[in-house]
């Protein structure tokens, strides 16, 4: 992404400078990404990054379809490098001959992924996936190079497009920020003109019905409760630590230095000052280096049509890079089925655990409600895999529990934080994973005590 985002500054496709748009509001930067049809490595090397995107589809759609007319040359490449069957969609239909709008093998049903150069409002993407369903293909998902992050995104997923970008423009100016090609005073400009041009943004979803973009497929077995097993298994690890940090270094800091005991990093994104999507990125990265899984723990508890939202919009676009997220089950099933349907989009698999019981003293959860909750996850299985709780609640066990409030040298602090021990959890209460926080992360040697937890409850579990 480095050589691409080199490679783009140099042929000109993107400019600094300034640019005055269709809009007549004057732009820090300019792309025009038609230039690079003249550059086969640059044309070669774009194809090559939206085929990586394109491996989380894999199975999910049937043909590729370029929006005309940059996107065109970028889907005929990647047809060719990734052996893709692809349709064309018309933008001018003739009056005479077929009168055809889509071109190419294709049947009613057809499951289509929209390639696209440059999102701004989305629109232009609109106008192709009108034209394809009329056609009778089936579209869900897009992939474009370059987010210009002006609520184009949070747009189509009003419509039931997910979108995925290779780039998004604060992902590719702070690149080159970092490649000393751009200053960091037009930096700072930049991010400026980037964040005021999406507040602006008129960002409209609908109010209910948001279309389902996968079937929901009743299935015994959750691939993400799957992949929780195999790291914990693989590494002796039942450890998730809450790093409840405030800054980005401290964050990664941690997560670096206690990621091999680890099966589960869970953090509070909305108390990092500094986020950016280069938090969410590098903290990708050690989760893969070290494997272990990112938990947002952000307790959704709104209305459906927002949680959509809050899961996938804002700063924090908590949909692109966890893979576990908690919910409160207060606000009724159209919550669940919300982050359900933004997950599908999302095209990331992504588990959900409903807090069930809380750690915290005089909360107003009694055993009614945390019996509701059994029933809604059980529903809402394989999406939902299980539960922020004290105590083992699915006697079968596919619904796991994850425990906070453990530490071996408190019983809790100032605000009504109550703590237990891993063995009382484990044993007596028959929990399967351990949430611990200040215990590790306030410690001297964050490593050696999450090595010391690591270790200790996996001995509490298997002798
Ligand atoms: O009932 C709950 C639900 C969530 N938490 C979260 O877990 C950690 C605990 O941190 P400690 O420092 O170990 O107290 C924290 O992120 C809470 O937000 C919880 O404690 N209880």
């Amino acid at each position: 992404m480095e050589q691409l985002a080199k490679d783009l500054f140099e042929i000109g496709a993107v400019k600094f400078g300034t640019f005055k748009l269709k809009s007549g509001i004057a732009s820090p930067f300019y792309v025009d990404l038609r230039v690079a049809v003249s550059y086969p490595r640059v044309l070669r090397s774009i194809a090559a990054l939206y085929l990586e995107c394109l491996q989380d589809f894999s199975g999910a759609f049937d043909v590729i379809c370029g929006v005309p007319y940059t996107a065109l040359p970028f889907a005929t490449a990647m047809a060719v490098q990734g052996d893709l069957p692809m349709v064309m969609c018309r933008k001018e239909v003739k009056d005479h001959g077929t009168r055809r709008v889509v071109e190419g093998a294709f049947t009613q049903g057809s499951r289509c992924l929209i390639i696209e150069d440059v999102v701004t409002s989305g629109s232009s993407i609109l106008e192709v996936v009108g034209a394809l369903r009329a056609e009778g293909l089936k579209v869900d998902h897009a992939i474009v190079l370059l987010d210009r992050e002006q609520g184009g995104c949070e747009a189509l997923l009003g419509q039931g497009i997910g979108l995925r970008s290779v780039f998004r423009i604060s992902d590719l100016v702070g690149t080159l920020r970092n490649l000393n090609l751009l200053e960091p005073g037009k930096v700072d400009m930049i991010l400026d003109f980037i964040r005021t041009a999406r507040a602006a943004s008129d960002v409209k979803r609908p109010e209910t019905n948001v279309p389902s973009a996968l079937p929901v497929a009743a299935s015994s077995s959750s691939p993400v409760r799957d992949q929780l097993y195999s790291i914990a298994e693989k590494k002796r690890s039942i450890l998730c630590v809450a790093a409840d940090v405030q800054s980005t270094k401290e964050l990664l800091g941690i997560a670096d230095a206690v990621g091999p005991h680890i099966c589960v990093l869970k953090l509070h994104a909305d108390i990092i000052q500094d986020w950016t999507t280069d938090t969410s990125r590098r903290l990708r990265e050690l989760a893969d280096k070290h494997s272990f899984m990112l938990f947002e723990d952000r307790k959704f508890a709104d209305i459906g049509n927002t949680v959509v939202a809050q899961f996938s919009a804002g700063v924090h676009r908590i949909s692109s890079w966890a893979d576990i997220v908690n919910a409160h089950a207060i606000p009724g099933p159209g919550l669940i089925e919300g982050l359900r349907h933004a997950c599908a989009i999302s095209g990331r698999m992504i588990g959900l655990l409903l807090v069930a019981q809380m750690s915290s003293k005089g909360n107003l959860i009694d055993e009614r409600y945390t019996a509701t909750c059994l029933r809604m996850a059980r529903e809402a299985f394989p999406f939902c895999i299980g539960f922020i709780a004290q105590e083992r609640l699915d006697p079968t066990g596919k619904l796991f529990v994850m425990a906070p409030g453990v530490q071996l040298d408190s019983k809790g602090d100032q605000l009504g934080q109550q703590y237990n021990s891993p063995q009382y959890l484990l044993k007596r209460k028959g929990v399967d994973f351990l949430i611990v926080g200040r215990g590790i992360y306030g410690s001297e040697e964050p490593a050696k005590a999450a090595q010391m937890y690591k270790e200790l409850s996996w001995s509490v579990l298997h002798g």
